[in-house]
């Protein structure tokens, strides 16, 4: 599997209004960058447009992958909800995507697929009788099963509590290397551990933030990706604020 890179240029509206008015995003082959900012500047809105789903927004300006071959069947989109059917167990829900396409259901490797997100007690169960944090490691379990070269993440781990966010960060680190990832989160630590390239949006575009030595998943008590976490924390609260 190649996993290709893109260039998102342009503007994006919403509904006729600029929601992202300038926008430069480079996501390199193989490369896991994460996207910080602040609430409704738009983060969720370029994973749907980049997703191809985005039948609310416009983008006016190009979108480029950089092995030129469409983004068709080779993109998956973990969304901010979890998206699960209600009436289907967690087995059948990490199965969607095949039955959605018509191709054979694999349920030895959905089962494994579910064990790895901890989940192995509750296949059978419908999302209605899961937690939160249970629901959304469903999620993504459904996300990787459908194993696409380039992947988009929307605040994957946001209801998981800090044991199980850990876990799930490193075993979706081991699932994708060799991706493309694109994930959006809030967490400044989450960032530093995995992210190969950091950008935060704001209202005047992205800008670029360092990323640590070492490569992702580093461990969470190294010095360098403490550090960063800090500053990048720093960075997002503003000018003129420390970061205590
Ligand atoms: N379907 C929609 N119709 C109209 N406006 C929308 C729609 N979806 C999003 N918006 C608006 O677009 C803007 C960007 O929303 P988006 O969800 O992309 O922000 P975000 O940065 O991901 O926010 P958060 O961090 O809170 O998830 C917001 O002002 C939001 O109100």
């Amino acid at each position: 599997m190649s996993a290709p890179g893109l260039t998102l240029t342009g503007s994006v509206s919403v509904a006729g209004t600029p929601v992202v008015p300038h926008i430069a995003l480079t996501v390199a082959p193989g490369s896991w960058t994460c996207l910080l900012g602040p609430s409704g500047i738009g983060k969720s809105t370029l994973l749907r447009v980049i997703a191809g789903i985005a039948d609310e927004a416009e983008l006016t300006g190009t979108l480029t992958i950089s092995d030129g071959a469409p983004l068709r069947g080779r993109v998956a989109l973990m969304s901010q909800s979890d998206l699960l059917l209600p009436w289907l167990s967690v087995t059948e829900n990490v199965m969607l995507g095949a039955r959605l396409r018509g191709d054979p259901a694999q349920p030895q490797r959905a089962i494994a697929m579910i064990e790895r997100v901890g989940l192995s007690e509750h296949l059978e169960k419908k999302p209605g009788q899961l937690s939160g944090g249970q629901r959304q490691r469903a999620a993504l379990a459904r996300t990787l099963m459908e194993d696409r070269p380039l992947i988009l993440l929307d605040e994957p781990f946001s209801a998981l509590d800090a044991r199980t966010r850990a876990q799930m960060q490193d075993l979706t680190a081991e699932l994708l290397t060799g991706h493309t990832v694109l994930m959006v989160t809030h967490d400044p630590a989450e960032a530093a551990r995995l992210g190969t390239a950091i950008e935060i949006l704001s209202e005047t575009g992205l800008t670029p933030w360092r990323v640590p030595p070492g490569a992702p998943p580093r461990p969470v008590d190294d010095a360098d990706t403490l550090q960063a976490q800090g500053a990048l924390l720093a960075a997002l609260r503003g000018p003129g604020r420390d970061a205590s």
